[in-house]
């Protein structure tokens, strides 16, 4: 049967892109449809203007910290629609620059919600396409929990458009985007406190990292509060929907917030896709049931990104695309490898992490052993700030290879990248003594861990 299209995509976000892309480029018919703005979370909603909120934050503390550097800065003002308006200039310029990439490639792009028909057929705005094959790469959305007063809370997307900042702001959860954003509102002079429901923040994290953070997040003027859950919430005024809200803690306690940021986590985004009519099948939150070649219950249709519900991030969904288009252009079978993904949060101080924690190691039986070290980087011995920077490796006793690396403080981001290279690569403890650091830095202290840094384990 003749089909319009040899490839449908649904979603122009990270992953969709990519694989409307370069599939394009290599001689497909295709078509992407997207129901709002083009790049999807990432650019609009997500990584890119989070992390300009971020630049923006860190002035916050800069400036203070610049005094003992001899600088005085009388009378700094903060102006919070100039930032927003400039953020959303740029995610405009960059929508842009997504139509012209996919234009140039000749993909087809349609505007709109899509939802299957068949397995071979989407509609949007009532409208059907028939294509060979089709990708649901939709991306997840916010989940909130529902409880009585949860309409008067926000989640991120509403955090990037907010007509005013509050005086005072409470963050709900304890993962990537309840550390960042807690740590940009603080940063931006916002009393900010961050509420955790259980034992320790970041779940999933090496535990020396969590605790770490943890420190340095209140150090930096946060209020964080553990084991501490929100029984409902209430308007000040009920009258009035933009006066403050009175927050009620479990334990009994009750407290004013201007804004309140749920971020209690992320949930595929299938509610409008209609998956059944096309025979797919799809999991616990629904998350698209995908083989190891991104297949998903029905032949003709494939899922990647945020939607399968694995690990969410952009380089992941962008990784997945390019692995699909090697198996449906060169028949390479895929074979993902979801270890060693180097991941940073973006938090105040900021987190860089790649490879095992000490729990996973522990967890897959490895005998190995840990180096780690924690010192005030050579900015703060000015700056006054008495921030820490955390670094700790992880190496294989059975064949030296470095399994694990963390750190927690300012270019962590930046520097675990290379150290993803060298895990990737499989390098040693003594390659990474072999290597010559490069002075004076932070990230020199990767290369010159001695058996002094070694940590005595339980
Ligand atoms: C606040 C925040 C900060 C983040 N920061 C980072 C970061 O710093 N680094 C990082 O790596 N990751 C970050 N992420 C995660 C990252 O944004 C996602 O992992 C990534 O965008 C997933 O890509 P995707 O292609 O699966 O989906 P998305 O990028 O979400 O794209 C899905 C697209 O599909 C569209 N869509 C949905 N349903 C339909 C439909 N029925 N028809 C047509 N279109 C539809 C949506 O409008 C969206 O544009 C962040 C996420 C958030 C929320
Ligand atoms: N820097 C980055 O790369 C970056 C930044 C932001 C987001 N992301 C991606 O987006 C994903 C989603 O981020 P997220 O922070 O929303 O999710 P998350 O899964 O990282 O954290 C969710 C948090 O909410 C808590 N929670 C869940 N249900 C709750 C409830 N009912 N009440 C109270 N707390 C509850 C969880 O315990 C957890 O701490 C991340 O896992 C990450 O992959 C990446």
């Amino acid at each position: 049967m003749a089909y319009q299209y040899d490839l449908f995509v649904i979603g122009a976000g990270s992953g969709g892109v990519r694989a409307s892309r370069v599939a394009a480029s290599k001689g497909y018919k295709v078509a992407v449809a997207e129901g709002s703005a083009l790049g999807g979370t990432c650019v609009n909603i997500g990584c890119v203007p989070k992390k300009l909120f971020v630049y923006a934050s860190e002035y916050g503390h800069g400036f203070g910290e610049a005094a003992g550097f001899g600088w005085t800065n009388e009378g700094t003002k903060f102006d919070w629609s100039v930032l927003r308006d400039n953020k959303t200039k740029e995610i405009e310029r960059l929508n842009g620059i997504y139509g012209n990439m996919l234009g140039n490639a000749g993909v087809e792009v349609i505007s709109g919600f899509a939802s299957f028909v068949d397995a071979h057929t989407v509609m949007v705005n009532g409208k059907t396409y028939t294509a060979e094959r089709i990708l649901i790469a939709v991306g997840a959305k916010p989940f909130i929990p529902e409880f009585q007063g949860s309409d008067l809370v926000v989640s991120s997307n509403e955090m990037f458009y907010l007509d005013s900042l509050p005086s005072k702001a409470l963050v709900v959860g304890g993962g990537y985007i309840a550390v960042e954003f807690a740590g940009i509102l603080n940063g931006l002079s916002v009393d900010t406190s961050l509420a955790y429901r259980g034992d320790q923040l970041l779940r999933g994290f090496d535990e020396d990292v969590r605790a770490f953070a943890s420190e340095e997040y209140k150090k930096s003027g946060i209020d964080v509060r553990l084991n501490t859950g929100v029984d409902r919430i209430e308007l000040v005024d009920p009258e009035d929907q933009a006066s403050e809200r009175m927050v009620h803690f479990k334990d009994g306690t009750s407290e004013r917030f201007g804004l309140i940021l749920y971020a209690t986590g992320r949930v595929p985004n299938v509610g409008s896709l209609e998956l059944d009519k096309a025979g797919v099948e799809f999991g616990k939150n629904g998350a698209v049931k995908i083989d190891k070649n991104f297949k998903t219950t029905a032949d003709s249709v494939f899922a990647l990104g945020d939607v399968t519900d694995n690990i969410q991030l952009t380089p992941v969904a962008i990784k997945e695309a390019m692995a699909l288009i090697d198996y449906w252009f060169d028949g390479k079978e895929v074979d993902f490898d979801y270890d060693n993904i180097p991941t940073a949060v973006f938090s105040q101080p900021a987190i860089g992490t790649v490879g095992l924690s000490e729990q996973e190691a522990e967890a897959r039986g490895i005998d190995f052993r840990v180096y780690q070290t924690d010192f005030r980087a050579m900015k703060h011995t000015l700056s006054g700030a008495t921030s820490r920077t955390l670094m700790k490796m992880l190496v294989n006793n059975a064949d030296e290879k470095v399994i694990g690396a963390h750190m927690v403080g300012d270019y962590s981001g930046e520097i675990i990248q290379g150290l993803g290279i060298a895990l990737k690569a499989g390098a040693t403890k003594a390659d990474f003594d072999a290597t010559v650091g490069v002075h004076p830095t932070s990230a020199e202290e990767f290369v010159t861990f001695s058996a002094g840094a070694l940590k005595e384990r339980k």
